[in-house]
C-alpha cells in the first residue's frame, strides 16, 4: 500500500497536480517509518507546497527532511531558493553552501554555482546598498533588470510630527543616498485604456484592484511574516495611538523572530490597510514609461508605507520590477523625518489641498502651514487667479517675486512659493522671447531652481529646464555640469556611474 501511495504521489508531482500530490504525500508520511522514503516524501511535498506558494509549509517540510538527512541536496536547493525569494539572503547562502558539501553531479554543480553567486551578490547589496544601474541605464532601460535586494539605510521608525508614525534619519544623509529598497508584498499591472467610455475605464480599474487584493490576501495567507508585517500598517484611523514598531523587524533576516502563528486575516481590516498604503508605481524616468502611457501598476511595499507625505519632501521613489527604491532628493539632517510627495508638489496650495483630500487627509506639513499663513495675511488671491486664468507668465513671475519681497519671504519659504507656481516660472524660462522681455526683471533660472530644489527636493522637470538652458548656452562649464549632476543625483539617486547619469540628463 505504501509503495502504491508513493508511486501515486510521485505521479501527481510529475503531472503538476500539486494539491493531490500534497494530499497523497501527507498520507504516505503518516504511515511510513522508512527514514530514506520519509526524507524524499517531505522533500517532494515541500516542492509541491512551494508551487502553491505555501512557503511557510514548504520550509517546514524542508526542515523535516533535513532533520533526517542534513545534506540532502534536493531539499537544500529548494530551501535555498525559497529563502532567496523571501529575501533571507544569509540563510539562503547557508543552504547553498551546505548543498555544495553533498558532492553534486556536474550538472547540479553548475546550477548551484549560479545560486551561490547570486546569493553572495544580493547579500552584499542588502548590506551595503551599493546598487549600480549603469549598464541598464546605458542600454536604454532595456534587457535584464539590475540586480536588486532589500536594503534599509540609516533609518528608524518613530512617532511623527506629521501624523502617526514615520521614518526618521538616524544620521546625516546626503542628496542621492539610498534610503531603502523594499520588495512588494504584491503588485498588479495592466493597461487601463483612456477610453471615452468612462464605464469601460472604471471597469478595467475595478478588475485590476480586485486582482491586486486577491494577490495580497494570497501572499498574506501563505506567509506568517507578511501577515505579521502587514498588521503593523495604518488603516487611517487613530494614527496617533498606533504602536511604533522597531525597524529591525523589517530587515530581511527577521523572519525567524516572527510570532504570529495561527492568526486569521481580517479581510475588512486588510482592505482599509490597502486603501491607505497602496501605491501606484512610478517609473524610473520619463524616458522609461513602461511600454505605453496607459500602462499602470499598483502595489504595496510594507516599510515604504511608513513614509508620510510632505509638500516639501526630502525623498523620491521609483519602481523597478517588484522593488520600490527610495532615495534622498535633497540633503537630510539627523533626526529629520523622511517624506515623499504622494502627489505633485509643484502645484499651488489650493490644488494640493484637493489632492490630499483625495488621499483622505488634510496635509499637516510645514509648507502647507506656511502657505496657509501667508494667504491669510496677504493678498495672494490675485496671483492665484492669474494662475488659473493663464495671465502672461512674465507678469505673474514678476508680481510674485515683488510680493515675496514686500512680504519679507526668506530662505526656504521662497522655494515653497516658487514651487507652487512652477508652471509659470518654467514657461517663462524656456521661452527665449519672454526672457528677452523679462529676463532682467526676474531672478535667473539657476537661482529659482536652486531655491526650489533646496526646499522641495530634486525633480525631473526642474532638471530638464536646467539642462536645456545649459545646452542653449553652449554646454556650460565644469562647475555648471557639476551642479546639474548633483541635481540629477537628487532625481535618480546615487545608483549609477557619471557616464550613465550624463546619458539621461543630456
Ligand atoms: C502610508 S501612511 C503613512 C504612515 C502613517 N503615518 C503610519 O503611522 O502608519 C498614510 C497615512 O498617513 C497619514 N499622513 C501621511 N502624510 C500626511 C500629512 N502630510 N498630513 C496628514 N496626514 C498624513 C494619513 O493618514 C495617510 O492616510
Amino acid at each position: 500500500m505504501l509503495q502504491n501511495l508513493r508511486l501515486k504521489a510521485n505521479e501527481y508531482l510529475l503531472r503538476e497536480q500539486w494539491d493531490q500530490a500534497i494530499q497523497t504525500y501527507s498520507q504516505f508520511i503518516s504511515l511510513s517509518e522508512n527514514q530514506k522514503s520519509l526524507t524524499l516524501a517531505y522533500s517532494n511535498r515541500a516542492e509541491a507546497r512551494s508551487k502553491t506558494r505555501d512557503f511557510d509549509g514548504s520550509l517546514k517540510d524542508c526542515d523535516e527532511a533535513l532533520q533526517i538527512e542534513n545534506t540532502h541536496f534536493k531539499t537544500l536547493m529548494l530551501k535555498g531558493k525559497i529563502l532567496l525569494n523571501l529575501d533571507r539572503y544569509t540563510s539562503a547562502l547557508n543552504c547553498f553552501k551546505i548543498a555544495n558539501l553533498d558532492n553534486p553531479s556536474n550538472q547540479d554543480l553548475e546550477v548551484l554555482k549560479g545560486y551561490l553567486e547570486k546569493c553572495k551578490k544580493v547579500e552584499f547589496l542588502s548590506r551595503s546598498g551599493a546598487f549600480d544601474f549603469s549598464t541598464w541605464v546605458l542600454n536604454g532601460f532595456k534587457g535584464k533588470l539590475p540586480e536588486l535586494a532589500e536594503f534599509i539605510g540609516g533609518l528608524e521608525i518613530k512617532k511623527s510630527e506629521i501624523s502617526g508614525r514615520g521614518l526618521v534619519a538616524n544620521k546625516n544623509i546626503d542628496v542621492g543616498s539610498l534610503l531603502l529598497v523594499t520588495k512588494a508584498v504584491a503588485t498588479e499591472r495592466g493597461i487601463l485604456p483612456e477610453s471615452k467610455n468612462e464605464d469601460l475605464g472604471q471597469n478595467a480599474q475595478m478588475v485590476m484592484w480586485k486582482n491586486f487584493i486577491d494577490k495580497v490576501l494570497e501572499s498574506s495567507e501563505n506567509c506568517e511574516r507578511t501577515r505579521f508585517l502587514m498588521s503593523k500598517l495604518s488603516n487611517g484611523e487613530n494614527e496617533e495611538g498606533l504602536e511604533v514598531p522597531d525597524i529591525s523587524m523589517f530587515r530581511p533576516e527577521s523572519g525567524q523572530d516572527c510570532r504570529f502563528v495561527g492568526e486569521k486575516i481580517d479581510i475588512a481590516a486588510m482592505l482599509s490597510i490597502l486603501d491607505v498604503n497602496s501605491l501606484v508605481e512610478e517609473m524610473f524616468s520619463s524616458k522609461f514609461t513602461g511600454k505605453n502611457g496607459d500602462y499602470h501598476g499598483v502595489g504595496i511595499w510594507v516599510l515604504a508605507s511608513f513614509i508620510n507625505h510632505s509638500c516639501n519632501p526630502n525623498a523620491k521613489r521609483y519602481h523597478i520590477g517588484d522593488h520600490v527604491i527610495v532615495h534622498a532628493s535633497r540633503d537630510i539632517k539627523e533626526g529629520e523625518e523622511i517624506t515623499l510627495g504622494y502627489f505633485d508638489v509643484f502645484s499651488p496650495l489650493k490644488n494640493r489641498k484637493e489632492m490630499a483630500k483625495n488621499w483622505g487627509f488634510d496635509c499637516h506639513c510645514k509648507r502647507c502651514k506656511f502657505e496657509d499663513e501667508i494667504s491669510a495675511k496677504n493678498e495672494t488671491g490675485e496671483i492665484e487667479m492669474g494662475y488659473e486664468r493663464g495671465v502672461d507668465v512674465g507678469t505673474m513671475v514678476y508680481k510674485l517675486e515683488e510680493s515675496m519681497r514686500r512680504w519679507m519671504v526668506r530662505g526656504k519659504m521662497k522655494g515653497y512659493l516658487r514651487a507652487s507656481f512652477w508652471k509659470v516660472y518654467s514657461e517663462l524660462f524656456v521661452s527665449e522671447k519672454l526672457m528677452r522681455k523679462w529676463g532682467r526683471k526676474v531672478p535667473t533660472m539657476e537661482v529659482v531652481v536652486e531655491s526650489i530644489v533646496e526646499a522641495v527636493g530634486g525633480d525631473e522637470r526642474a532638471l530638464r529646464v536646467v539642462s536645456e538652458g545649459m545646452k542653449r548656452n553652449g554646454g556650460g562649464g565644469v562647475l555648471e555640469m557639476e551642479k546639474v549632476m548633483k541635481l540629477g543625483r537628487g532625481v535618480y539617486g546615487k545608483v549609477m556611474k557619471k557616464q550613465a547619469l550624463r546619458s539621461i540628463i543630456c
